[in-house]
């Protein structure tokens, strides 16, 4: 480019702060993006844009600060209509005598549309703007996720047991291998294969989930050493921790991602250091269920990928990435006994670039990067409780506000402008999410 040329962009965001994430621990200021189609096509300073950039569209975001649209790696997008159903109880007691129970009852296509919808309003809300699910009917999710234009890694669920989706492990992996099939190479939709956890899939099916992933490609999602019970118990049934039970079967590796691993021994970590296994952090889970504390600082320097996920709003109760980051921090601090642990930058990359790294995208998402997607937000930090600021990132992860998402755009289109959502019929939706909030409470009380 000489000094002349004037380029052409489609939208330029003109930021106060920008942090990129790549290169890591830095504060842009006075920085526009450029974007050109559904790829971020620069990062210049304010000045420079005006003399090489012509664009269609100018967003100036003068008390804003702009980063990488957040990735939410774990959680099971429509149970946010079951949000506040059963508190107060551990793990097993919470699923088998309150959650199970209710999705045997309500399970269906019109249930996971209306509850993944809420989700998805809540998420983008809330500045994510790539979410993984776990959970019943994908079919439903993943044709949401390209109609409203949001990025999903969707796991289709593999069980011993039948479930409203599914009689058994033959049915779900047989749907699941069509689920694949119909969604891999898609922009928005990566289908993933989801088994629940060593307690509810045994071997036979693991065996041959491994191989539909080393087919495919598709990467594999698992609850893993969520509790002191799940290993305890396991230990008494099998003589094995479940993680060296997995990595028996071949299932840990790069394109695996274990989700809570709140109990970690040396050999547990030396098996995801030696297979290049990820780890999905679900601190307000892992703490509303009283399920166990997730080492994060020790994986971290053990050179593991540590993402996060919010998990379902039943076990939260919240989707939103900003409280779940502020939990993270405070939290590794307090388990490692250093302030130091994790810092406000270092959480900020767990939610973008390690999101998308456990994800296998890291290619083109978690970093504003010239040729990455243009997926993006904007965090308004003019209100009074922001001031004042001396570092944005400290705020973004500190002081928890989520709601103060302005702005938001997935592949360079708008999916929030000035706090509103821009593709999700919100009224409308709040009239099914009160139609089935009033169902199950009525079945609640029988
Ligand atoms: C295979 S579909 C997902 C399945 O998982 C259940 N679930 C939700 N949260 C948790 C959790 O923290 N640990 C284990 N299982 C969980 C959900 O209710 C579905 O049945
Ligand atoms: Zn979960």
């Amino acid at each position: 480019m000489t000094a002349d040329t004037i380029n052409a962009a489609d939208i330029r965001i003109n930021a106060r702060w920008l942090i990129p994430i790549e290169p890591a621990n830095i504060v842009l200021e006075h920085h526009a993006v450029l974007v050109q189609g559904d790829r971020i096509a620069a990062i210049l300073p304010q000045k420079d844009a005006d003399s090489s950039y012509r664009a269609k569209e100018v967003i100036d975001l003068p008390c804003h600060v702009v980063l990488p649209g957040l990735i939410n790696t774990h959680g099971h997008a429509a149970m946010s209509l079951f949000r506040g159903m059963a508190d107060d109880l551990p793990l097993m007691t919470w699923l088998n005598d309150h959650i199970w129970p209710a999705e045997g009852e309500f399970i269906s296509e019109a249930f996971i549309g209306d509850g993944t919808q809420l989700a998805m309003a809540e998420m983008l809300r809330t500045g994510t703007t790539t979410f993984s699910d776990m959970y019943f009917f994908p079919e439903v999710v993943a044709q949401l996720a390209h109609d409203v234009g949001m990025r999903a890694q969707i796991c289709f669920p593999l069980l011993d047991f039948p479930t409203p989706w599914g009689s058994g492990p033959d049915e779900y992996l047989s749907k699941g291998r069509a689920f694949i099939e119909q969604w891999q190479g898609n922009a928005f939709v990566s289908p993933a294969i989801g088994p629940h956890a060593p307690y509810t899939v045994s071997d036979q099916p693991l065996t041959r989930a491994i191989a539909l992933s080393e087919e495919t490609g598709a990467a594999i999602q698992m609850h893993l050493h969520e509790t002191g019970f799940e290993v305890a118990d396991a230990l008494e049934k099998t003589g094995v921790r479940p993680t060296a039970r997995m990595a028996g079967l071949g299932l840990l590796g790069p394109n695996t991602q274990c989700v809570h691993m709140t109990q970690i021994d040396e050999s547990d970590l030396a098996l995801l250091q030696q297979t290049g296994a990820h780890v999905i952090h679900c601190p307000e889970s892992n703490l509303k269920l009283a399920s166990g504390l997730c080492p994060v600082h020790k994986l971290q320097e053990a050179g593991v990928n540590v993402a996060i996920g919010t998990d379902g709003a039943a076990s939260n109760n919240d989707l939103d990435l900003f409280g779940e980051l502020s939990t993270a921090a405070m939290l590794a601090k307090a388990v490692a006994d250093d302030a130091s642990a994790l810092s406000a930058h270092r959480a900020l990359a767990m939610a973008t670039i390690a999101g998308a790294r456990a994800i296998g995208r890291d290619s083109e998402l978690g970093s504003l990067v010239p040729g990455k997607l243009a997926d993006l937000i904007a965090v308004d930090l003019s209100d009074p409780f922001l001031q004042p600021v001396y570092d944005p990132a400290s705020h973004l992860v500190y002081s928890r506000h989520g709601r103060q998402v302005s702005h938001s755009w997935i592949g360079g289109v708008p999916q929030v402008q000035n706090g509103e959502l821009t593709r999700i019929d919100v009224p409308d939706l709040m009239l099914r999410v009160q139609s089935w909030s009033d169902r199950i409470r009525e079945q609640q009380s029988r």
